[in-house]
C-alpha cells in the first residue's frame, strides 16, 4: 500500500556552515541565515556544538517558541522564574516564550554538547501568551520502527505513533534513522511548509530515486506540491535526518534577534518592556542565572 501518492521534491538545498553564536558557541545555521531568513513559520534552525566555558548566557525571547532537541551531552537551562533543568541526549524542551522569557542555556562542564534548536513563530494572537514549557525525556519520546526505519516522533505522527507535544503553530517534527537499503514514505499535511535537515549519512529524497545522494548538514526545502515525502538510503551507512513541517502563518514578521513580532512598533514596545521590566519581563529585574562564564 502506498502511503504517499506523489512525493514532494527538493526545491532548494543549503549547506549549513559553522558560525559563532552566543558566547563562544558554534552553530550550523540553515534557516535564519541571510539566504533563508524565514521559512514560514520557521525562523531559525541551528545545529549547535558547545563546550564549557562557552554557552548561551542570560538572554530574552518574545513572540515565538524554541525547540531544543539534544543529540549528544547535555545543556542546563535556567530562567527568570527560577525554573532550572538539564536537557540530556535524546531529551526535548519545547519552550513557548510567548510574552517573554529570560533564560540561560549552558553546556555540561565536560565534553562537547550537541543538539538542534528550532525557532517556530507564533501567530499574532499567541505572541503575548503566558510562557509555557513542554519537556519530554528521551525514554518518553514516542518511537516506532519498521522495515529498517526508526522514527522518534518529536511532534506530529509517523508510523502510527503520535507525539504528546501540543503545537500551538501546527507542526510536525520527525527524527528518522534509515538503515542501508531502506525506503521511507511519510505523509505531510498538504498545507504545511516542510524541510529536511540531514544529520548523518547520505540520502536520496523525492520521486526520482536516481538523483545523487545528499550528505549531512544540508537543509532541503521541499516543494508545496505532493502529499508526502519519499526517501531512500542507498548508501552503506545509516542515514539520519529530521523532517519538519508547519502551518504557514501568513503574517508580517518584524524581528530583532530574539524578539519576533509583527510590526516595528511592537518591536519598539518589546525593547521598552525588556529595558523597563514590564509586560512579562518583570522577573528579569533582579534575576541573573547561576551560570557564570
Ligand atoms: N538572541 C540570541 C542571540 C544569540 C544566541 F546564541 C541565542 C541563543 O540562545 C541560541 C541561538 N542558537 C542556539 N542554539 C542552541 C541553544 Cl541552547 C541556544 C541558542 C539567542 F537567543
Ligand atoms: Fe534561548
Amino acid at each position: 500500500m502506498s502511503l504517499v501518492r506523489e512525493s514532494r521534491s527538493i526545491t532548494r538545498k543549503f549547506l549549513a556552515r559553522p558560525q559563532q553564536e552566543g558566547l563562544g558557541a558554534v552553530v550550523r545555521r540553515s534557516i535564519g541565515r541571510f539566504e533563508l531568513r524565514y521559512f514560514d513559520p520557521f525562523l531559525v534552525l541551528d545545529e549547535f556544538s558547545v563546550s564549557a566555558p562557552a554557552g548561551f548566557p542570560d538572554h530574552p525571547h518574545r513572540g515565538f517558541e524554541t525547540v531544543t532537541y539534544m543529540l549528544q551531552g547535555a545543556v542546563t537551562h535556567e530562567d527568570f522564574e527560577g525554573r532550572k533543568g538539564r536537557i540530556e541526549a535524546g531529551d526535548l524542551q519545547w519552550m513557548t516564550a510567548g510574552k517573554g522569557v529570560v533564560h540561560s542555556e549552558m553546556p555540561a562542564p565536560h565534553g562537547t554538547q550537541k543538539g538542534l534548536q528550532l525557532w517556530i513563530n507564533l501567530s499574532s494572537q499567541h505572541k503575548m501568551i503566558e510562557p509555557r514549557y513542554q519537556e519530554i525525556s528521551s525514554e518518553n519520546i514516542a518511537e516506532a520502527a519498521r522495515d529498517g526505519i526508526k522514527v522518534r516522533v518529536i511532534a506530529g505522527e509517523a508510523l502510527g505513533v503520535k507525539s504528546a507535544i501540543y503545537t500551538r503553530t501546527p507542526t510536525m517534527y520527525l527524527d528518522f534513522t534509515l538503515k542501508p537499503g531502506s525506503h521511507l514514505q511519510q505523509p505531510i499535511p498538504k498545507s504545511y511548509n516542510a524541510f529536511v535537515y540531514i544529520l548523518e549519512g547520505e540520502g536520496t529524497f523525492g520521486q526520482d530515486s536516481t538523483t545523487s545522494p545528499i550528505s549531512a548538514h544540508y537543509l532541503l526545502l521541499l516543494s508545496g506540491f505532493g502529499d508526502g515525502l519519499v526517501a531512500w538510503n542507498k548508501g552503506s551507512k545509516i542515514l539520519r535526518f529530521i523532517l519538519v513541517g508547519g502551518e504557514p502563518l501568513g503574517e508580517p514578521v518584524a524581528q530583532l534577534g530574539p524578539f519576533v513580532m509583527n510590526t516595528q512598533e511592537e518591536i519598539d514596545q518589546t525593547i521598552e518592556d525588556f529595558e523597563n521590566y514590564t509586560n512579562g519581563f518583570e522577573k528579569a529585574k533582579d534575576w541573573r542565572s547561576e551560570a557564570r562564564i
